[in-house]
C-alpha cells in the first residue's frame, strides 16, 4: 500500500536516490539537488516546521510517498508556508505598455516583463517528484493532491493564495532560450548552473543581478519570446494535475526560464473546497455497491497520513477497511478528511 507521511531524518538516503533519479531523467528538479547537506537541512527544517518550532517565514512542509511493502521512498512533495518573507521572491509579470500619440495617429502596445514581488507571503507547492517505477495506479495524484487535504486541514498555517512554479522550456542539454536571451547578459553562467544555485538557496542572490527595469518582449529574440509562459514537456503532468484543481496561469513567469507560475486562492482549490471531515467507520469487508476513489487523510499534524481509498459516497461517516485505517493510523470513530478524485482521475 502507498501512503503519504511527513519526511523524517531516516529518509535522507531515499531522498538522495530520488534526486539522482530526477537528474538521470534529464529533468532535474531545482529544489531536489543531489547534495546531501542541502537535503539533510531541508529534512531538518521540515521536521521543525511540523513540530511548530520555527518562524512562519521558515516553515516548509515536506512529505514522502512510502511503499509499505518494502519501506521504499517512492516520491516527494512539499509546501512552503509563505515565500519571500526572509529574502525577496521575484517573478516577471507579463504586462502591457502602450505608446500612443493621438496627434500623430500612433498607437502601439508592447508586451513587457515587469519585475515583481507580488507573491510575497503566498504559499508555494514545490518539489514534486515520483520515481518512474511508481508512475502507476494514481500515485502521482495521491502525491500531488494530498497537499490539498493538508491545506484544508490546517488552513491557519498557509497564505490565502497558493502558487506553483512550473519548469520552463529548456533543451536536452539544459539550455534555456529565455536565459540565453536575458539572464546570460547579466550573469555569465549557463542556465543549468543558475538553476542549481536556485536549488541550493541562492536564488535571491542571482535574482539581484537580473535587470530591474521593464523588459520589452519585442526586443528579445523570437526563440525567447516563444517560450514565455510555456511549461517544459516533462512537467506537463504536474501542471495538468494542478489545473484540474483550479490552478491558473495569471501572467507571472520565472525570471530565469520564463516558465509559468500557476496560482489559486487556497479556499477555491477543488480538493480543499469539496473535502469533508467525517468520522471513520472501520468495516471488514466494505459493503457492496458502487464505489469511487477518495483521497483521505487523518487529523494529525506531525503524524499526518494520506492514502487513496475506494469507498461508497459517504453518508455522515467514511467507511474504511482495517488495512487503510492502519495506514492512516486511525481507529473507528476518529475523524478523517476525504474528497473524491476528479471524475477524469477516477475513471
Ligand atoms: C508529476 C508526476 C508526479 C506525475 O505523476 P504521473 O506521471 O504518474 O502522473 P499521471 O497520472 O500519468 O499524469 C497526471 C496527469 O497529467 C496528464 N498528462 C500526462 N502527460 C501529459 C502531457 N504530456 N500533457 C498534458 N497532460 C498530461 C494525465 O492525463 C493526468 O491527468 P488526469 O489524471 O486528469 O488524467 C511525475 O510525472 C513526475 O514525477 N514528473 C517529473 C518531475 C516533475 O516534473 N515534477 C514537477 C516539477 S514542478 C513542481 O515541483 C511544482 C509543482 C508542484 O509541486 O505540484
Amino acid at each position: 500500500m502507498m501512503f503519504i507521511r511527513p519526511v523524517a531524518h531516516k529518509d535522507l538516503p531515499g531522498l538522495m536516490d530520488l534526486a539522482r533519479s530526477a537528474a538521470s531523467g534529464g529533468v532535474g528538479l531545482t529544489s531536489l539537488p543531489i547534495n546531501e547537506d542541502r537535503l539533510q537541512k531541508r529534512i531538518a527544517r521540515s521536521v521543525l516546521s511540523f513540530s511548530g518550532e520555527l518562524d512562519r517565514a521558515d516553515h516548509g512542509y515536506v512529505f514522502v510517498l512510502e511503499d509499505s511493502e518494502n519501506g521504499k521512498v517512492a516520491g516527494i512533495c512539499a509546501i512552503e508556508a509563505a515565500v519571500g518573507l526572509k529574502e525577496p521572491w521575484y517573478n516577471y509579470r507579463v504586462g502591457t505598455i502602450v505608446h500612443a500619440s493621438e496627434e500623430l495617429g500612433v498607437y502601439s502596445r508592447h508586451e513587457t516583463l515587469f519585475l515583481s514581488n507580488d507573491h510575497t507571503g503566498f504559499s508555494e507547492l514545490c518539489t514534486l517528484y515520483l520515481h518512474p517505477d511508481y508512475r502507476i495506479k494514481r500515485n502521482g495524484g495521491l502525491l500531488s493532491k494530498s497537499r490539498f487535504l493538508f491545506l484544508a486541514q490546517f488552513p491557519q498555517l498557509f497564505g490565502k493564495m497558493v502558487v506553483a512554479e512550473m519548469r520552463g522550456v529548456s533543451d536536452e542539454n539544459g539550455c534555456s532560450p529565455f536565459w540565453e536571451a536575458l539572464g546570460r547578459h547579466f550573469f555569465s553562467i549557463d542556465f543549468a548552473k543558475a538553476d542549481y544555485l536556485t536549488g541550493i538557496g541562492q536564488k535571491a542572490f542571482v535574482a539581484e543581478l537580473m535587470p530591474k527595469h521593464p523588459v520589452y518582449v519585442d526586443f528579445l529574440p523570437p526563440e525567447a519570446q516563444a517560450v514565455i509562459g510555456l511549461t517544459h514537456e516533462a512537467t506537463r503532468p504536474a501542471l495538468a494535475m494542478l489545473e484540474s484543481e483550479g490552478f491558473r496561469y495569471e501572467g507571472y513567469v520565472d525570471i530565469f526560464d520564463a516558465g509559468p507560475t500557476v496560482q489559486a486562492y487556497s479556499g477555491d482549490i477543488r480538493a480543499v473546497k469539496e473535502s469533508q471531515r467525517l468520522p471513520a467507520r472501520v468495516v471488514d469487508p466494505l459493503p457492496d455497491g458502487d464505489k469511487t476513489c477518495y483521497l483521505v487523510c487523518n487529523d494529525a499534524l506531525e503524524g499526518f497520513r494520506a492514502v487513496l481509498a475506494e469507498s461508497a459516497a459517504p453518508q455522515g461517516e467514511f467507511s474504511l477497511t482495517p488495512e487503510l485505517a492502519r495506514a492512516l493510523d486511525v481507529k473507528d470513530g476518529d475523524h478523517v478528511r476525504c474528497v473524491a478524485l476528479t471524475p477524469k482521475e477516477a475513471a
